[in-house]
């Protein structure tokens, strides 16, 4: 048996139109939001991603905003752009393009923003809120997941659920938004310190692989029908993507969320979401 596809695609597409229609309405009321991004160096992948949210913005008319400093930027240099932006009154929700240069404080960055302003729900405070079940923009990889993975009808309510990594996009707060009441799971969170991760992964009913290890999780590894999520980039020797998950994992799971075109364009239209609810709320 082939595992069914969530198709992060179509779903994102289908989020993209209802955000359309928000974004008129908002519109005729004198609000046009605008995201700003601020990217740092000359990382292809990070290029790409903004390139792709930039284009999302245009097909739902939300205004954009783009700043880009060179890979020498200095920590007051980019901070400067943090303050022009919570600043700016067009830039009504804005990210900052991660990881950043290697010898820059990502965590200073991120805390000099204005919390009403972050669209990637990674500011302290909100982190923060997110913890303290209090409203907040979410992380948009996590959120992407959770709806992707609604839309498709995955039980995600009493699922043993195995998030891999701990980073700060996805691994850190994906457990944060599985164990709210609203969706009940039960999470273990692995890592390059867990010592059988085979064990744990085949006991997991829905699979978050977001370790950044080529084919890291392999068939014999998945539980027969589980739903795993392919969240993890690594490149080959030609640029290509190469995800956590090994292709063969597609003849045992129930669900896969492939890469490219699982998670990927969930992450941008989650943080569309975002700006559109942050500019909602501005009118009341
Ligand atoms: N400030 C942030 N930085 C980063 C985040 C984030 O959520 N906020 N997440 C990742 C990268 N990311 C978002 O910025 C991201 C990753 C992947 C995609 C995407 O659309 N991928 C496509 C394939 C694109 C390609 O061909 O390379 C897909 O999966 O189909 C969008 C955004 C780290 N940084």
């Amino acid at each position: 048996m082939t595992a069914q596809i969530l198709d992060g695609k179509a779903t994102a597409a289908e989020i993209k139109s209802d955000l359309t229609a928000r974004v008129a309405a908002l519109k005729e009321k004198g609000v046009t939001p605008g995201l700003g991004t601020i990217l740092v160096g000359d990382d292809p992948g990070s290029q790409k991603y903004v390139a792709g949210k930039h284009r999302d913005c245009a097909q739902v008319g939300i205004a954009s905003i783009q700043r880009e400093l060179p890979a020498t930027a200095t920590q007051e240099e980019i901070e400067a752009v943090v303050r022009e932006l919570n600043e700016d009154p067009a830039c009504t929700g804005y990210i900052v393009q991660l990881p950043l240069p290697k010898g820059i404080d990502e965590n200073r960055i991120l805390e000099l923003m204005d919390p009403e302003k972050d669209a990637d729900g990674l500011h302290p405070m909100n982190l923060g809120r997110l913890v303290l079940n209090e409203p907040a923009p979410l992380p948009c990889t996590p959120n992407g997941i959770i709806t992707l993975l609604r839309r498709h009808g995955v039980e995600i309510k009493g699922a043993e659920v195995v998030v891999v990594g701990r980073g700060v996009t996805i691994g850190r707060p994906m457990p944060l938004l599985l164990t709210r009441r609203s969706e009940n799971a039960t999470v273990t969170q692995c890592h390059t310190g867990t010592r059988d991760l085979s064990a744990h992964l085949k006991r997991a009913d829905i699979v978050i692989a977001a370790a950044g290890s080529a084919h890291l999780i392999r068939p014999e590894d998945v539980k027969p029908g589980a739903a795993v999520l392919d969240v993890g980039v690594s490149r080959s020797a030609e640029g290509k993507i190469v995800g956590d998950v090994h292709p063969g994992v597609a003849e045992v799971a129930g669900w896969v969320a492939p890469n490219p075109g699982g998670v990927g364009p969930m992450t941008r239209a989650q943080l569309l979401v975002n700006v559109v609810e942050a500019a909602e709320r501005s009118v009341g």
